[in-house]
C-alpha cells in the first residue's frame, strides 16, 4: 500500500532547508573578477577621499582676500604665476594678487582658497606676462572640493555580504583593493533523470522530449551566483542513478536532481535517498506547482529532488535552493524579495495549496500590478520565459479576482528578503 505523504507548509519546508545552511568560505579574486560576487569582509577607508583639497573646475586658483573690491566697473587683475593640471602639484606658495591656472582635479596650491571658473575671468598678455582679471569678489572656500568631503578615513564603506555591483567595484579600486575577499561560490551539481529525455541537439522522437530542466536549472544556479557542475541526463535505471548520485556528491556542495520524485513506477528518487542513507527533510509541500519537491540531507550536504515538471522544477529551485546559495554568500536577505501588488487579472481556480503563479509584475501609475505570464500548469514551460515574479495565492476554497491585494516574490531582484513567509494571508475583496 502506497504510503501517504504529509504536506507541510512552504515556510516550514524552507526553514528545514535553511537549518542545513553550510559554512561560508572565503577566497581572494582579482578586482577584474569581482563584479557579481559577494564581499567576504568589511572594507574600511584607509584614507580620505578626496585625499587632498582639489579643484572641481577648470579656472584659476587665487586667494579670496585678493578678490576684495572687484566689481564690473573695477576689475581686479592677477599675475598668472603658473599652471597646474590634474596629477601634478604646484609647489610654491601663492602670494598677493597672484593666480595659478588650474584644471579640474588638480590640488589647490598653497595659499589659495578659491577657484574662479574660467568663464568668469578675462585672460590677457602684456610684455610677455600673462594676466587674468575678475569682476566680482569670492568668499573663501568657493569651488574647493575639500579633503575627506566624499569619504572620511576610517569609515566602513562596504559591509561583508554586500553584492559587488559596479559602484562597489569603483570603491574597491579607489581604496586599492585589487585582490578582493569574496565568498566562495558553492558548486551545485545537476542531474536530470528520465528515460524520455533527449539532448537539446537531438531530433524529436515518438514519446520523447528534450531535457529543458537541466539547462533551466543551470541558468538559475548562475543567476543565484553559484557554480554549476553538470553530470548529464540518465534514464530511469535505479542502480545507474544511485552510482551517479553517489559520485556527484563527492564533487559538489549541493546536488540537484530533476524528475522521479513522485509516486510513479519509475520515480526512483525516494529509493535512491534510502539507498544512500540520506535523511528526507520533506517530500510533500503544500504548494502548487512543486508539491512533490523533496529535500534530503546526507553528511551535511543537501540533495534537492526537484520535480520533473518544468514549472514545478523552476519554482522549487527559487524557493528552496536559491536561499541556501545566497546564505553561502553571507547574505542576510537570501530569500526572494517580497512585495505587495494588485492582482491584474482574475485567477478563479481555487486550490487547497498555496499557488506560486508565474507572473509579470510591473508598475502601472506607481502601483505594482501582477498578472500571470501564461499557461499555468505545473508542466508548463512557455510561461517561464516572461516571468519576473511569482504571484503568491494562498490556498483556500475560493479563487482570486482582479483588484485584490496579493504578495509577489520578485525573481530578478538582487535585494532579496530576510524571511518572506510570515503573514501571507488570503485576500478577499
Ligand atoms: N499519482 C500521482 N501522480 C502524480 C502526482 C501525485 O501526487 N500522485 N504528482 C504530480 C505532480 S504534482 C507532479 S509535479 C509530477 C512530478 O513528477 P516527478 O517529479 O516524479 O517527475 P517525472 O515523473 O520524472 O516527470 C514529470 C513530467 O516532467 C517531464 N520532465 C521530466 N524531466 C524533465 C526534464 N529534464 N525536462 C523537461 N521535462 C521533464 C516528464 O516528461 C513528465 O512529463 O508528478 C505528478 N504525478
Ligand atoms: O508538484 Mo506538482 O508541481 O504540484 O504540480
Ligand atoms: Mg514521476
Amino acid at each position: 500500500m502506497l504510503q501517504q505523504r504529509k504536506p507541510i507548509t512552504v515556510g516550514d519546508a524552507v526553514q528545514r532547508v535553511m537549518e542545513y545552511a553550510f559554512q561560508e568560505k572565503k577566497e581572494l579574486v582579482s578586482l577584474l573578477q569581482a563584479h557579481g560576487r559577494f564581499l567576504a569582509e568589511d572594507i574600511a577607508a584607509d584614507h580620505d577621499v578626496p585625499a587632498f583639497d582639489r579643484s572641481p573646475y577648470d579656472g584659476y586658483a587665487i586667494r579670496s582676500v585678493d578678490s576684495q573690491g572687484a566689481a564690473s566697473e573695477n576689475p581686479v587683475t592677477f599675475t598668472i604665476v603658473g599652471e597646474i593640471g590634474a596629477g601634478y602639484v604646484f609647489e610654491e606658495e601663492v602670494c598677493n594678487r597672484e593666480a595659478v591656472r588650474i584644471m579640474t582635479g588638480a590640488p589647490i596650491p598653497k595659499g589659495c582658497d578659491v577657484v574662479v571658473m574660467l568663464e568668469l575671468t578675462h585672460t590677457f598678455e602684456e610684455n610677455n606676462q600673462m594676466y587674468m582679471s575678475i569682476k566680482r569678489t569670492f568668499e573663501a572656500g568657493t569651488n574647493i572640493s575639500y579633503k575627506g568631503e566624499d569619504v572620511q578615513k576610517g569609515t566602513i564603506l562596504i559591509e561583508k555580504g554586500q553584492y559587488i555591483n559596479p559602484g562597489v567595484v569603483a570603491l574597491l579600486a579607489t581604496f586599492g583593493v585589487d585582490q578582493v575577499p569574496v565568498f566562495r561560490k558553492p558548486i551545485v551539481g545537476v542531474i536530470a533523470t528520465g528515460s524520455e529525455l533527449l539532448d537539446p541537439s537531438d531530433s524529436l522522437q515518438p514519446g520523447k522530449i528534450r531535457n529543458s530542466n537541466a539547462y533551466m536549472i543551470m541558468a538559475q544556479i548562475e543567476r543565484a551566483g553559484a557554480t554549476v557542475k553538470y553530470f548529464g541526463k540518465f534514464s530511469d535505471d535505479i542502480n545507474l542513478c544511485i552510482d551517479v548520485v553517489k559520485k556527484a556528491l563527492e564533487e559538489v556542495d549541493i546536488l540537484i536532481t530533476t524528475g522521479g520524485v513522485s509516486v510513479g513506477d519509475y520515480d526512483y528518487l525516494p529509493a535512491i535517498y534510502e539507498a544512500i542513507d540520506a535523511k528526507v527533510l520533506f517530500n510533500k509541500v503544500a504548494m502548487r506547482p512543486g508539491s512533490v519537491t523533496t529535500v534530503a540531507a546526507r553528511n551535511g550536504q543537501l540533495l534537492f529532488g526537484l520535480s520533473g515538471n518544468p514549472s514545478a522544477c523552476y519554482v522549487g529551485f527559487e524557493l528552496f535552493t536559491r536561499p541556501i546559495i545566497r546564505k553561502a554568500f553571507g547574505n542576510k536577505q537570501p530569500h526572494l524579495r517580497r512585495e505587495q501588488a494588485v492582482l491584474g487579472a482574475d485567477f478563479k481556480k481555487a486550490n487547497p495549496f498555496t499557488r506560486f503563479v508565474r507572473g509579470i509584475a510591473s508598475y502601472e501609475d506607481g502601483q505594482l500590478v501582477a498578472v500571470p505570464s501564461g499557461f499555468d500548469k505545473s508542466s508548463a514551460v512557455s510561461s517561464l520565459a516572461g516571468a519576473n515574479a511569482f504571484i503568491v495565492l494562498p490556498g483556500g476554497s475560493r479563487g482570486y479576482e482582479k483588484g485584490m491585494q496579493v504578495a509577489v516574490l520578485l525573481l530578478e531582484d538582487l535585494q532579496g528578503s530576510e524571511w518572506p513567509w510570515d503573514n501571507i494571508k488570503k485576500s478577499y475583496k
